[in-house]
């Protein structure tokens, strides 16, 4: 399967204080057609980060520091100006937030809102989009697609948003769909038939996903592949049913136990102890997970690990595994994608 993503060696800093934190540090991640890839960690691992890097989206005080970000192998969509990536936003690559009333407009009706990404990105008639949009609204679940063409987002509940949303993201086909805490802002029911519909769609479109999430759950769910990440690393990369058959990262086993707890209700919940530490706590070297580790050892404080080989398909940034590393043969930095 070719790569319709490839992020290489990407660092975000942000600057506050006159002075610049690392907030994403030497992100590397690959994308196949049609995969369904998960990004997932705690608030402030840097998930949105990596997804805003992707469309030229983020902050002002928010730069990306080095590396490269290759869609479909040909275009660096780092080098790209905001104008340039107004082509590609919509068409090539979509985005789907966890609040639809961030990026639905309040002023307009849904036919106008889905009409303008039709009327950016080709030369259709106004009969042309009226039908494109009627379609569209079908397959995310309306029964009555008509009637909802002249509903203001205000009139709709938060599923029909999260619907409406979809089909705006999806009316072009992109070849790659990222959906930020999609399903976050929504009742467990209706979370379930968002998910549905968003993977039988990008089955029918060749689209691949990128599912950012704190909720493993959502992952189990959707998706083929998955990313840990944490304080702005990677930390664990694998199948997601390796990664719940075999979690090796102390931070994922920690992830994985926290869902499990909740599962069970003749067992305490858990949660991972302290926080994901803020950019400006950040050590200059050594394990970001250090300070909540319950397997620290003295070179975890000292040393940042690389990304060991676990085995073929599956990766971990941690010094338990250093002889795995070494007997896989790829306990090399510089061979490792970390
Ligand atoms: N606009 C901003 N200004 C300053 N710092 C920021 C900004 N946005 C994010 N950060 C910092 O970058 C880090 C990563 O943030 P990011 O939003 O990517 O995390 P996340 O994993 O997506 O969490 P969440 O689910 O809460 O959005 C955080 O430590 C945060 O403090």
């Amino acid at each position: 399967m070719s790569t319709i993503l490839d992020i290489n060696d990407l660092s975000v800093d942000v600057t506050f204080d006159k002075q610049k934190h690392n907030v994403v540090n030497g992100l590397n991640l690959s994308i196949k057609k049609k995969q369904k890839y998960g990004v997932v960690g705690e608030s402030g691992s840097g998930k949105s980060l990596t997804s805003l890097s992707i469309l030229n989206l983020l902050p002002d005080v928010l730069s990306i520091s080095n590396g490269s970000i290759m869609l479909d192998g040909s275009t660096d969509l780092t080098k790209l100006s905001k104008k340039e990536m107004l082509n590609i936003r919509g068409n090539e690559i979509s985005i789907i937030f966890q609040e639809p009333m961030t990026a639905l407009d309040p002023l307009f009706t849904v036919e106008h809102q889905i009409s303008e990404v039709l009327r950016f990105h080709g030369k259709y008639t106004k009969k042309q989009m009226k039908d494109m949009i009627i379609d569209m609204l079908e397959k995310v679940g309306f029964a009555e697609p008509r009637q909802l063409l002249k509903r203001y987002p205000h009139q709709l509940s938060g599923g029909m948003r999260q619907r409406v949303m979809i089909a705006m993201a999806l009316i072009c086909k992109p070849k790659l769909l990222i959906a930020d805490e999609p399903t976050t802002a929504l009742d467990v029911t209706i979370q379930a038939q968002i998910l549905d519909l968003m993977n039988d769609l990008t089955q029918d479109y060749d689209t691949s996903i990128l599912m950012i999430t704190h909720d493993l759950g959502v992952i189990a769910e959707t998706c083929e592949r998955v990313a840990v990440m944490y304080a702005g690393t990677l930390v664990e990369e694998s199948t997601v049913e390796e990664l719940f058959d075999n979690p090796t990262h102390p931070y994922s086993v920690g992830l994985l136990e926290s869902v499990q707890s909740l599962g069970d209700k003749t067992k305490k919940l858990y949660s991972i102890p302290g926080n994901v530490p803020t950019p400006a706590e950040l050590k200059e070297s050594g394990c970001r997970f250090a300070s909540r580790c319950p397997h620290v050892m003295d070179i975890c404080r000292q040393e940042d690990p690389p990304l060991f080989q676990i085995d073929d398909d599956h990766t971990s940034r941690c010094w338990l595994y250093r002889e795995e590393g070494e007997k896989s043969n790829e306990y090399k930095t510089s061979n490792v994608k970390g």
